[in-house]
C-alpha cells in the first residue's frame, strides 16, 4: 500500500478542517492502541484495525494525529485511540478483580440467585451416575458450592476446586465442614497458573458476566480447557447464546430524559443532551425487562460452542438480526440477555438450560438495556434489521464495547432507512 511521506502535509497544519482550531504541534512519539477499526477516506489518512499499535509522532490538533504503523504514515482520528498500558498485567486489573470476590458480598448475591445455583445443582444431580469415578474441575469455584454439589450428590473420583480470590481460605473450611475433604481439593490460585494433579473429564464453571462476556473470565475457562480437559471431555456450560429483542423503555426514558422538561414549572430541557450522554451512552445492566415491552420475538444473535470456541474468537463477536414488529409502540432500544446450556454426560440425555431472559425466573444478571439516541414510533409489521458486535477492549481486557447497528423498513414501504449505529462501552 502506498505510504504518505513522513511529515504531515502542510494543509492540515493550518487545521482549517479540524473541529478544534487549537493546534498544539506536540511532537510526542508515544504508542497508542486502536480501540476500533478505521478506514481512511483520503490518501493522507492511515487505516488501522482494532488492537493495532500506532506510533503517534505529532498531535497536530485535538482530533487528528500524525501516526505511523508498520512504516506507513498518515492522519488518524484521536478518538479511536487509547494510550497503551505500560504494565500488561494492569490490563486485566486482576488485583482489583479478585479482591472484589474476596469478600462475601458477591458470593452472597450469587448463592442467593436461586435459578443460577439450582441449575448447577440440577446438572450435578441429573448426571450423578455418569459422574461416578470422573475427575471434575470447578474453575472459579468461589465458596465451592458446585464442588460441594459434586461431593455430596455424586461420587466423582476427585474434584479440583480452583479459586484465585481470598475467599478460597473459606472454601477449605466449607469443604471440611460438609464432609467433602476426601473428594474435593481446593487450590488457591489463578487457574491458568496451576499445575493440576491430572487432566479432567469435566470442566464446570460459572463464568458468565453482564451481557454474557463482561469480565472475560471466559478466556480463563478456554485456556484451562485447552490445557487440562481430556479429549472428549465435557464443558459445563456446553454452549451459550446471547439473545436480543427490540423494546420499549418508557419508564427509563421518562425518568432520565422527559424529567428535565418541567422542573417545578421551569424548563430544564437544555440538559437533555447531557442526560443522554450521562444515562444512555452506556448499557444499563440489571435492567428488568417487562415481557410486555418486547416489540418482537427475541432472537439468538451470538452462540458460543464452549468445546470449540477459541480465545481469539473473543476479540470480536458479531451477530445479525431481523425483527418483525409484533406490536405497535415505541422503539427506545434493545435489550440483551443470555442462556447457557448443559449437555448431558449420558449419550442422548437431555440438556439443561439456565435462561436469564424476561420470560424466565429473574436472576441476579437480569437483562441489559441499550437505549438508542431517541425514541422511534413503530407499527406492527415494520421490520428492524441490523447487527450487534461485541468488540473486546484491546487494552482493558475485561471490558468490551457493544456496537448496535439498526435500520427500519415501514410495513408499507419497500426500502430500509439508512443504517444507524451506536457504540456502548462496557465499561471502558
Ligand atoms: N460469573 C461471574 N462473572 N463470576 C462468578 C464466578 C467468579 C469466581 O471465579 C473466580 N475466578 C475468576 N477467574 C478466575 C481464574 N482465572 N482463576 C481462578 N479463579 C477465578 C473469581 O475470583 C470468583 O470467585
Amino acid at each position: 500500500m502506498a505510504c504518505s511521506l513522513w511529515a504531515p502535509p502542510l494543509k492540515l497544519r493550518e487545521m482549517s478542517d479540524c473541529e478544534n482550531t487549537h493546534t498544539n504541534n506536540n511532537i510526542i512519539t508515544q504508542e497508542f492502541i486502536a480501540l476500533e477499526d478505521f478506514r481512511a477516506t483520503g490518501k493522507e489518512q492511515l487505516s488501522f484495525s482494532a488492537g493495532d499499535r500506532l506510533l503517534i509522532h505529532e498531535q497536530v490538533c485535538s482530533d487528528w494525529w500524525w501516526a505511523e504503523r508498520s512504516g506507513c504514515f498518515g492522519y488518524v482520528p484521536s478518538a479511536f485511540l487509547q494510550r497503551g498500558v505500560e504494565d500488561v498485567e494492569d490490563a486485566w486489573q486482576d488485583e482489583e478483580y479478585f479482591s472484589s470476590y474476596g469478600t462475601l458480598k458477591l458470593h452472597l448475591e450469587m448463592l442467593s440467585d436461586r435459578p443460577r445455583t439450582e441449575t448447577y445443582r440440577q446438572v450435578i444431580v441429573s448426571n450423578s451416575a455418569a459422574l461416578r469415578g470422573k475427575v471434575v474441575l470447578d474453575l472459579g469455584c468461589g465458596t465451592g458450592i458446585i464442588s460441594l454439589f459434586c461431593g455430596r450428590l455424586a461420587q466423582p473420583a476427585a474434584v479440583y476446586a480452583v479459586e484465585a480470590s481470598p475467599v478460597a481460605k473459606h472454601t477449605e473450611k466449607l469443604v471440611k465442614l460438609n464432609g467433602c475433604d476426601g473428594i474435593v481439593s481446593v487450590f488457591h490460585s489463578r487457574a491458568e497458573d496451576l499445575t493440576l494433579p491430572s487432566k479432567v473429564d469435566v470442566l464446570v464453571s460459572e463464568w458468565m458476566g453482564n451481557c454474557l462476556l463482561f469480565e472475560f473470565m471466559v478466556e480463563s475457562v478456554l485456556r484451562v480447557r485447552d490445557h487440562w480437559l481430556k479429549d472428549g471431555g465435557m464443558m459445563w456450560p456446553s454452549s451459550a447464546s446471547l439473545r436480543l429483542v427490540p423494546c420499549q423503555a418508557h419508564a427509563d426514558y421518562s425518568q432520565k430524559m422527559e424529567f428535565w422538561e418541567n422542573i417545578y414549572g421551569l424548563d430544564f430541557s437544555c440538559l437533555q443532551p447531557v442526560a443522554q450522554e450521562e444515562f444512555f451512552s452506556k448499557p444499563k445492566f440489571s435492567h428488568h425487562l417487562d415481557p410486555d415491552d418486547c416489540l418482537s420475538t427475541a432472537c439468538d444473535v451470538i452462540t458460543l460452542d464452549m468445546h470449540t470456541l477459541s480465545v481469539s474468537d473473543l476479540e470480536k463477536l458479531r451477530g445479525e438480526f431481523g425483527f418483525i414488529i409484533e406490536r405497535s409502540g415505541t422503539l427506545h432500544g434493545f435489550t440483551a440477555w443470555f442462556s447457557t446450556f448443559f449437555r448431558s454426560l449420558d449419550e442422548g440425555g437431555s440438556s439443561l438450560e439456565l435462561n436469564t431472559g424476561p420470560h424466565a425466573e429473574s436472576t441476579h444478571w437480569k437483562q441489559t438495556l441499550f437505549m438508542l439516541d431517541g425514541p422511534t414510533g413503530v407499527e406492527e409489521g415494520d421490520c428492524v434489521r441490523g447487527a450487534i458486535t461485541l468488540q473486546r477492549n484491546p487494552i482493558w481486557r475485561r471490558h468490551m464495547s457493544i456496537i448496535i447497528e439498526w435500520s427500519i423498513k415501514r410495513r408499507n414501504e419497500t426500502t430500509f432507512t439508512e443504517m444507524k449505529s451506536k457504540r456502548f462501552p462496557m465499561w471502558r
